[in-house]
């Protein structure tokens, strides 16, 4: 359930509704003359997407499809990090049914965000290594502040990056780019993702980075929007139909993967290679 906090007018054109999850992991703002939404990830420091995080952009998500939202924005409230990725604590020692849930659940949101009728728009405010890039190419438009990173670099950690999590690098990035970084884990500066495509524009600050995204979904929200969500929708079945014919081979996966000794001696090193930092 959401829970309406504060209902905020500013100026005399605009008004902006403040929403939060019960849980304030996700700061959703919609504007109340535009209807665009802005999905702020709030989980300190660095928007390590648990269960909880991801239960709660699911849930805002459904909220936006339910209210036919014209348009999102999903950014974050850090300020160094868009997002780390998944939460490395989720795949340290879980049980089954645990470990299950979580990967449940990052498929579900995934397909939601993977597949909103509505445009959508990354403003990457900070770093975005694995599950935090994931996040990114979900989105239809990516732009990003300079001198922060972005990458799926699973390979470097001794893992591999699931197969729709490189299907949409490959469809952003294109084969032989998407081979490359993939087998590299490559981790890209703002200005090198710019080369390659990986992010569309950069931006100076947050406050241009918003800007710019505004931009981005004006000129999307004056397209007919039945025939853009529809070609939106084609382009991207094929990588959604893979996931979703394949839930429970991709769950396996994952369980196989995470049980094994050699993965949880490299999670606990990793985990506190990061604290000693
Ligand atoms: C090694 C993994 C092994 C096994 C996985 C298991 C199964 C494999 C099967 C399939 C899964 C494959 C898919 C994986 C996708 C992923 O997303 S894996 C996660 C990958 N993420 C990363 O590698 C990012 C790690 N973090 C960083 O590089 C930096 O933290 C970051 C650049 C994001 C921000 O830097 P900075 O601002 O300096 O912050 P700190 O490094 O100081 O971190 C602050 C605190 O946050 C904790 N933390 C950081 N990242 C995570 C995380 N992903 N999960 C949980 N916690 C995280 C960090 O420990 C600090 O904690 P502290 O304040 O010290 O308690």
């Amino acid at each position: 359930m959401f829970v309406l906090r504060q209902c905020l007018t500013l100026g005399t054109k605009s008004s902006i509704r403040n929403f939060s999850a019960t849980t304030n992991l996700v700061n959703l703002t919609i504007n109340e003359d535009t209807g665009v939404a802005i999905m702020e990830l709030n989980k300190p420091p660095v928007n390590s997407l648990n269960y909880e995080l991801l239960e709660a952009m699911h849930r805002t998500l459904v909220k936006l499809e339910n209210e036919k939202c014209p348009g999102m924005i999903l950014t974050s409230s850090s300020r160094s990090t868009f997002s780390a990725g998944l939460d490395l604590l989720e795949m340290y020692k879980p049980t089954v049914d645990k470990a299950r849930r979580f990967w449940s659940m990052l498929q579900n949101t995934w397909i939601k965000l993977y597949s909103t009728p509505y445009p959508t728009v990354a403003a990457i405010n900070g770093h975005s290594p694995a599950g935090g890039c994931l996040l990114a190419m979900s989105c239809e438009h990516r732009i990003m502040v300079p001198d922060k990173m972005i990458g799926l670099n699973e390979t470097q950690l001794g893992i591999v990056a699931p197969q729709w999590f490189q299907d949409c690098m490959r469809n952003i990035i294109g084969e032989r780019q998407a081979e490359k970084a993939l087998i590299a884990g490559r981790m890209f500066t703002s200005e090198e993702a710019l080369k390659i495509g990986l992010v569309d524009e950069l931006a100076t600050d947050k406050e241009d980075l918003m800007q710019k995204a505004h931009d981005f979904l004006d000129e999307q929200m004056g397209l007919p929007p039945l025939a853009r969500s529809v070609v939106k929708v084609g382009f991207r079945k094929d990588t959604l139909s893979k996931l979703i014919n394949g839930r429970e081979a991709d769950i396996k996966m994952f369980l196989d993967n995470v049980f094994q000794p050699k993965v949880q001696e490299s999670l606990e090193n990793y985990i506190q290679m990061l604290k000693k930092k």
